[in-house]
């Protein structure tokens, strides 16, 4: 074991009732986090002695407002979070882990089969290169991956049509919304909202924003790009 894994502290009470049948798999991921993680440089060793309340029960509780039985696609998922703590409260979900690091991949491959994962499949690759690659998603989650404009422009465009993004932020959720009013309007999002979970679970709670979009995710560009393609065909078929 190693310095940091040692570091890893019991789980708290809240975990059992959160992660209910599964807290075995939630142990075993709070150790292969505290302990390869480390070691591989997917975690930093500080984040240890609070993997349980900043990273495991702190995204599991998005599980609150995500709807049931739908497909997800966590973009930027790093070291699973939060694909990995919700796969494990939600067995009801399709999970995709987005990544595009080589490093990050060969690690959720490993959790995801050692923790018998089999609604969760990973995925090499940048969300903005993902279009037209992976099924258009129900709900898309990040956390910690870029701010809220930049996410939007990779994330909504893999929603389907009344999807939605959920996003987990910190306190400067609200001013970051402000700030991407224009690039949501144009990626076709008719809703935003900032929610805060885990009541009783995490303390401070969690923030969360969520994007919803209409019948055109993707906006403006997707538009843009149909009308292009529809030009490039006619003069095609005119020649
Ligand atoms: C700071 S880490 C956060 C990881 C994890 N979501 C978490 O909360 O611990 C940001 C992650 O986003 C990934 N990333 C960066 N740009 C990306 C992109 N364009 N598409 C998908 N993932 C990206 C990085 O490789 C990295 O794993």
């Amino acid at each position: 074991m190693t310095e940091a894994a040692a570091e890893l502290p019991q789980a708290p009470e809240e975990a059992r009732a959160v992660f209910g049948e599964y807290f075995p798999e939630a142990v075993r991921y709070a150790e292969l986090l505290a302990d390869a993680g480390v070691k591989r440089g997917l975690i930093g060793p500080r984040e240890v002695p609070r993997l349980w309340e900043r990273h495991l029960l702190n995204c599991a509780v998005l599980s609150e407002v995500v709807p049931e039985g739908v497909t997800v696609c966590d973009v930027g998922s790093g070291a699973g979070l939060p694909g990995i703590p919700l796969a494990l409260v939600r067995p009801d979900l399709k999970i995709t882990l987005l990544e595009p690091l080589l490093r990050r991949t060969n690690f959720l491959q490993e959790v995801v089969e050692l923790l018998g994962l089999d609604h969760v499949t990973v995925v090499r690759g940048r969300a903005e290169e993902m279009l037209g690659k992976v099924q258009p998603v129900h709900v898309v989650t990040a956390r910690a991956v870029a701010p809220l404009d930049r996410l939007a422009g990779w994330g909504v465009p893999l929603l389907r049509p009344y999807g939605e993004m959920l996003a987990l932020k910190g306190d400067t959720a609200e001013e970051e919304l402000l700030g991407a009013r224009s690039a949501l309007s144009k990626l076709g999002v008719v809703n935003t909202s900032v929610l805060h979970v885990g009541e009783g679970i995490v303390d401070p709670l969690s923030t969360v924003v969520r994007v919803e979009v209409g019948e055109s995710p993707g906006g403006v560009r997707f538009a843009a790009k149909r009308a292009k393609a529809a030009r490039t065909s006619r003069t095609r078929r005119r020649r």
